[in-house]
């Protein structure tokens, strides 16, 4: 049997068909609403929806009912009171990366199969994230960093949650593909989870510039990425644009994943204080400054990387650069103006 339309029942079923209809490909989608729309379904919803538009039901010969049951469980596996790091954030990241995808310059880039193993790790890609950073699992002897030897602790039980996952009854979307293809895409899943790792962050950067320079020289056109580890840099680069993409949003998006990301830094230092341990970095709720603390992610972090981006896939990214741009400059000022106040 076929499930619903949109993967699970919702009584508000008819508005988010016409929301995914306007708005699954546009870089802004609500995801608050589709949060709301969907009961509390994002990533079910968000996922299905992608499915059907890139028909891989028939090219995967996934049974709906199978990604579905699959994807509920995944859902089901972040935890829903992280203010941050819950399937709203992976629903956010794979639906980004669904619009990313279909930059003008990608055309032809990625086989299906690549496409599939990019979604799945948008999905996956924090799955039983427990709201707190690798440093601080590391610091207080966490089993999880006893069992990742305190390397990419949290991506690496991203993963295994995932692939553990997808062992259960019902639960096999991958049981299709040819043993080959599997492999293939277990391999590209790994590669670019792994890359979500923020210590990543610089190496991964300078790649995708001596990239992008290369590509300059060479015509201007990607389409000729031969060999896996060029396609996978651009892959792994996309995902980790998705997943620094809050501060290119549209601003009223933008300023609620700045709530959200605080609340769970603070909870952490909070954690840490009782602890007697160091507070992390921006992690303290009296002396935090969350405007400043914006700019300087931005500025050092967020619009490199998105400049190496739009460089990359020009020019079907601009707008993107330019609403960072803007909001940059936003909180900057909210920043200038706050200390204004504070010295009147
Ligand atoms: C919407 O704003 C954000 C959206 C995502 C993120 C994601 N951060 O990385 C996820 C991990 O936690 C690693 N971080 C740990 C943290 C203590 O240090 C970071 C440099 C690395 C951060 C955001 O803002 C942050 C940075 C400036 C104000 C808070």
């Amino acid at each position: 049997p076929l499930p619903p339309r949109l993967g699970v029942e919702t009584p508000h079923a008819e508005q988010l068909s016409e929301l995914f209809a306007q708005s699954l490909g546009i870089w802004g989608l609500d995801i608050f609403l589709v949060d709301r729309l969907s009961c509390q379904h994002p990533l079910v919803t968000v996922v299905y929806a992608i499915a059907e538009k890139r028909d891989f039901f028939n090219k995967f010969r996934i049974h709906p009912s199978t990604l579905v049951n699959y994807f509920l469980h995944v859902e089901q596996h972040y935890k829903q009171d992280n203010p941050y790091h819950n399937a709203v954030h992976a629903a956010d990241v794979t639906q980004s990366t669904h619009v990313l995808l279909n930059a003008q310059a990608l055309d032809n880039v990625f086989s299906d199969l690549e496409i599939l193993a990019s979604i799945f790790a948008c999905a996956i890609h924090d799955v039983n994230h427990p709201g707190v950073t690798n440093q601080f699992l590391i610091n207080t002897e966490n089993e999880l960093a006893i069992m990742y030897n305190d390397a990419s602790v949290l991506e690496n039980h991203h993963c295994a949650v995932a692939f553990k996952l997808l062992q259960e009854p019902n639960s096999n979307i991958l049981r299709q593909l040819e043993d080959g293809q599997r492999k293939q895409l277990r391999k590209m899943v790994i590669d670019m989870v792994l890359a979500t790792d923020m210590s990543k962050h610089m190496s991964l950067l300078a790649d995708l510039k001596t990239m992008v320079e290369t590509k300059k020289v060479a015509g201007g056109c990607l389409l000729k990425l031969d060999n896996y580890s060029e396609k996978m840099q651009i892959m792994q680069n996309m995902v980790h644009c998705a997943d620094l993409s809050n501060p290119a949003k549209p601003m009223p998006l933008s300023s609620q994943w700045v709530t959200r990301v605080m609340e769970e830094f603070f909870s952490q230092g909070d954690r840490e204080k009782a602890l007697g341990l160091p507070v992390s970095p921006m992690c303290c709720r009296e002396t935090a400054n969350v405007e400043k603390s914006q700019v300087s992610f931005i500025d050092f972090i967020v619009h490199p990387l998105w400049e190496a981006w739009t460089e990359l896939v020009h020019p079907d990214a601009e707008h993107i650069l330019n609403t960072l741009e803007g909001n940059r400059d936003h909180y900057s000022d909210l920043s200038a103006a706050k200390e204004a106040a504070a010295a009147a």
